[in-house]
């Protein structure tokens, strides 16, 4: 019988594999080659490094797929030379990312470090959390710019622009995948001289991988005067981050952006589905079994402009949905006692996605309104 092996931070891992093979889990991060005795098919999530030191001589194993959407944790040319195929979970959750984004930017205008509805929000990454995120952004009528130089080169059809116009944004927003070879790699795409670029006004996030900031020229930067907003997910070296990074964010957390109930079992049904494929076997697992019913979200019409959508009318939609401030808060408190990096994301909250709420409007509002609920993402009650 064919040998499955998978993370036991997959959650519903067992729910979904069982049934396909001999089934057994690890403890995530801790993947030694006594595991990988006969398996054939292993399954990770970022946590789990798959390289030559942890699969040894191996000859059994197949197939590695990975329940993520970056993909940094597996050495690409290691398994293409050991004949292991490998994929990843492109996508999960880029809903997660954004709406996390988007929850920042709530709270910074709220706190008058943007004009939110006047500003431009420039996105590193056109993948698919920087087109999500731009896709909500446009729904709140928000002005995005996006910067891709390698889907520029594919011949993508949309408007992107460089890296410098980027940096003249009032907010950059960095969602590329962690790379260290070629001429787009992203190890330290945002060096001494990007952070010199960037003022007071403005506003840097990374929800992408650490490493993509210099995080040295980082602090130097945010020691000097007039440092930019800083709003972080993501670290170098983790779980052991430089802790001392966290007093200079307006906004931290610990890698837990795209970590909605949503986007975890996505990567669970994604990586399920290909193990399907790769043993010929049908698809009989379906997401809807394994999400919550979420009850309506009821908003009074006079509670949400009735006619314009303001950036508090948004504050008041989607902040009870997801408030980062929570995390934050969570976030230092931990931290102050310990570095419990691992541990917070491990028992990371249940955090709901706006696209699995339906809101019930009390009263009229207008057809414009109505489209951009929607186009957010909310399913409108229409009863
Ligand atoms: N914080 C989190 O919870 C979280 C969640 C999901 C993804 N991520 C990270 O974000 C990354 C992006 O996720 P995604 O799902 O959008 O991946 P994706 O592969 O769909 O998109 C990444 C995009 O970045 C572009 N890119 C690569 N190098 C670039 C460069 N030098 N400049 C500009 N663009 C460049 C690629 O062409 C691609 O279009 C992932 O690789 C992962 O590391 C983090
Ligand atoms: O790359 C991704 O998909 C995300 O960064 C994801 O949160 C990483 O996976 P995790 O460390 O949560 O297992």
């Amino acid at each position: 019988m064919i040998k499955i092996l998978f993370e036991d931070s997959i959650p519903k891992g067992q729910e979904y594999f069982a049934g396909l093979g001999e089934v057994s889990s690890f403890p995530a991060g801790k993947l030694t080659a006594a595991h990988l005795n006969d398996v054939s098919i292993l399954v990770v999530r970022s946590t789990t490094t798959v390289n030559e030191t942890v699969l040894g001589k191996n000859s059994q194993l197949e197939f590695v797929t990975t329940a993520t959407a970056g993909t940094n944790h597996l050495d690409k040319a290691f398994l293409k030379q050991a004949g292991i195929r490998w994929q990843s979970a492109a996508g999960c959750n880029a809903r997660g990312v954004a709406e996390w984004v988007i929850s920042a930017l709530l709270i910074a205008d709220a706190q008058h470090r943007i004009d939110l509805a006047n500003a431009t929000v420039g996105i590193v990454g056109a993948g698919n959390v920087g087109s999500m995120l731009a896709t909500l952004l446009t729904a709140m009528e928000i002005n995005v710019k996006l910067c891709d130089p390698p889907l520029q080169k594919r011949g993508d059809k949309r408007k992107l622009v460089t890296l410098a116009e980027v940096l003249e944004c009032d907010v950059i927003s960095l969602h590329v995948p962690f790379t260290t070879s070629g001429e787009d790699a992203t190890h330290h795409l945002i060096g001494m001289a990007e952070l010199g670029a960037i003022k007071d006004h403005q506003i840097l996030m990374n929800a992408g991988r650490g490493e993509v900031i210099n995080e040295r020229a980082l602090k130097q930067r945010m020691q000097q005067a007039a440092p930019p907003t800083l709003i972080l997910d993501v670290f170098d070296n983790e779980p052991d981050i430089d802790t001392s990074l966290i007093g200079y964010c307006f906004l931290a957390t610990p890698h837990i952006a795209g970590h909605s109930v949503e986007g975890k079992l996505r990567g669970t049904q994604m990586v399920y589905e290909q193990v399907c494929s790769q043993l010929s076997r049908p698809i009989e697992k379906h997401l809807d079994e394994f999400l919550p019913v979420i009850p309506p979200i009821i908003v009074n019409a006079d509670d949400i402009g009735p006619d314009k959508l303001t950036m508090a009318d948004w504050r008041t939609l989607l902040l009870p949905i997801y408030d980062i401030r929570e995390d934050d808060k969570h976030f230092r408190q931990s931290m102050a006692q310990s570095n419990q990096f691992a541990a917070l994301r491990k028992a990371y909250r249940i955090r709901r996605e706006i696209s699995s709420c339906t809101l019930s409007v009390r009263g009229q509002i207008n057809k414009h309104v109505q489209a951009q609920l929607k186009a957010i993402g909310f399913m409108l009650y229409e009863g």
